[in-house]
Formats: C-alpha cells, structure tokens, sequence
C-alpha cells in the first residue's frame, strides 16, 4: 500500500521514532484510543479509528516538520523546541506553539566539564571548546556570557557527547542530565543549567485542524488521570470543613450525605505525590474507610 497517497485529508502527528520519549508517547496514545499498527520500518502509521496519519521521527527533528507546517501536532522535549526556535533568524516567530506540557521526559541541558579538572565557571570555557547535540542554545548562552561576542567553539555531535570531554575534543560539553548517571560514570559534574525541559504537545501555528482540541482534550484528560488518584472517605460532619481543606479536590471535593446520623462520604482527586501525607492527615482529623482509587481516565474543567 502506497501510504504517502492514504495521508490526504488526515491530521499529521509526530511521535518519536525512538529514544526515551517514545514508550510514554505510546502509552499516551493508547490512553487517548489512537488506534494503529506500525509496520515494520515504515515511519508512518495510519490510525484505524481517526482521521490521523502518525509520523514518527527522531524527537529532535519534529519541530523542523511542525514549524514548516508539513506536521500539525507533536510530541517532542521542550529542549528540542528551544534549540529549533533559537536556529530562527533574529526576528522570525516560531511556527511551533506548546500546547500542553506533558509531565514525562524531564530533563536539564547543563554545562559540564571534567570533575577533577580545574574549571569550575562557565566563563572559564569561553574561547574553548565545547561540544553538543544543541548548537543553538549553547551558541546563545556562551554569546550572553560573552556579552554578544562568540568567541567559544561549539561543535556538533549526535550523540554520546559525554565522551567529547574523555577523548580531548572537548574542553566542556553542554548535554541533558536526567539521573546524572550518564554524567558521574563519564567523569563530569554540571557547572549550569541551559534549560530545562520535559516533554511538550506542540502544534503548528497554521494548523486549522479540528481534531488539534480533540487530541489535546484526549491527551489533558490521560496526563490528569496519570497524576491524580481518587480519595473517598467518610467523616463527621462537624469535621468536613477541616477534611476539605486536606483533600480540597481540582473543583471540590464530592460530598454525599450517609444513612448514618452526622456522618458524610466525601469523593475527592489528591495528587499522587501527595496521597500517603493527606491519607496520614485524614486519619488524625477522624477520618474513616478511606479508600483510594486509580483513576482510569478523565475530563476535568
Ligand atoms: N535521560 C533522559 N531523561 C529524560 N528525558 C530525556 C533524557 N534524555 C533525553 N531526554 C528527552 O528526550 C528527548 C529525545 O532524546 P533522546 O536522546 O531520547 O532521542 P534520540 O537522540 O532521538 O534517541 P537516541 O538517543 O536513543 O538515539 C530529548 O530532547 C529530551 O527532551
Ligand atoms: O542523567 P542520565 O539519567 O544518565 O541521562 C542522561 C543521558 O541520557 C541521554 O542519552 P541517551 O540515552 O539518549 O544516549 P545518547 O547519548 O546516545 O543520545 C542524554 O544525552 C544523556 O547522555
Ligand atoms: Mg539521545
């Protein structure tokens, strides 16, 4: 089948090809029911159950495609947006716009050099060199730390940078540090931080296509239902106003009046993170049957 001639009419939407966004993308569009089968080798994927053509790319490619408007929606890192915003020349707004920040793929793009070396300041790297996948941003940030000047030499690789330093080709790197474990085994240390990021739903600027709020309003209600859990309890009355202000809920809490004189059921999302403290929290205030409920999807205000 001739897929290319199968794309007219359908909304075009980039996902990572590979790399460590791509398995929290998936799970994504499982979530929003983005039904499709990749065959083997081929980058694009036709969506079973919407008119929608999944093109996958390497993360760092896909704001070129969606801010040349080829592409109308994305999934990539923020990095990778603010590398290809800062390649625009001075003055040219970005065809890319973030949509939602997706909460998976965080990251930082830190300056480093060798741990046992003598450089500790990134002014000590200018008229050095400095290797990277992000020639851009690290070009503008040695250029404001030069005060316009650019007088630091960047060069570019597309990967493994951390060995640059090992290898003698560089005098500091500038690359993504998620654990720091790829950083402590090749023997470096961040001196500061370009940018953060993590991973972002982008669309671009000329798209007028429908089914953009539709993804989006799909993709909203996974990443919602990811982070919250559901919490019910009962409490005395007497007691509500206190027991609301621990689980206050996204809107509010759900309140239900229970057979038993003085006593209600409340229903309320609690942020992952935090459901262990408002359970302990809960108890102390006289909290009873406290149940928690994951939350399989959601459409929240
Ligand atoms: N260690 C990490 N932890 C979290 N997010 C990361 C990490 N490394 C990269 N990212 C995010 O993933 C994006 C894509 O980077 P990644 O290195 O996974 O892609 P790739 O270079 O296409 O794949 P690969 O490195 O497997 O060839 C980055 O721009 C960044 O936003
Ligand atoms: O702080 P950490 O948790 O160790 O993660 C950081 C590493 O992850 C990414 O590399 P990737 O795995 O994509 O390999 P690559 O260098 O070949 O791109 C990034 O470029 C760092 O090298
Ligand atoms: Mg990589």
């Amino acid at each position: 089948m001739d897929l290319v001639n199968h794309l007219e009419g359908r909304l075009l939407f980039a996902v990572p090809k590979k790399g460590r966004l791509q398995q929290s993308t998936l799970d994504l569009l499982s979530g929003s029911d983005i039904q499709f089968r990749r065959e083997t080798r081929l980058d694009i994927a036709l969506v079973k159950n919407l008119p929608i053509a999944l093109i996958f790319l390497p993360a760092a490619d896909i704001p070129t495609f969606i801010g040349e408007g080829r592409v109308d929606l994305g999934i990539t890192g923020r990095d990778q947006v603010a590398e290809h915003d800062a390649q625009l020349p001075a003055g040219e707004t970005s065809g890319v716009e973030e949509i939602l920040d997706l909460g998976f793929g965080r990251c930082k793009l830190q300056v480093q050099v060798p741990e046992k070396g003598p450089l500790t300041d990134p002014k000590e790297l200018v008229g050095k060199n400095v290797v990277t996948s992000f020639t851009a941003l690290t070009e503008a940030f040695f250029r404001q730390l030069e005060g316009g000047e650019l007088s630091t030499k960047i060069k570019y690789v597309g990967g493994s940078v951390e060995a640059a330093c090992a290898l003698g080709v560089a005098d500091g790197i500038v690359d993504l540090v998620e654990s720091g474990e790829t950083m402590k085994a090749a023997g470096l240390k961040a001196i500061d931080t370009v940018v953060e990021s993590t991973a972002v739903l982008v669309k671009s600027r000329n798209t007028n296509n429908s089914l953009v709020e539709l993804i989006t309003s799909r993709i909203r209600g996974v990443i919602t239902a990811q982070k919250y859990v559901l919490c019910q309890y009962n409490i005395p009355r007497t007691e509500l106003a206190t027991a609301s202000q621990i689980t206050p809920g996204k809107r509010a809490p759900t309140i239900t009046a229970l057979e038993e004189e003085g006593w209600v059921a409340v229903s309320s999302m609690v942020e992952k993170k935090a459901i262990a403290t408002v359970m302990d929290e809960l108890t102390k205030v006289g909290a009873t049957d406290i149940l928690v409920l994951n939350i399989a999807n959601s459409r929240t205000g």
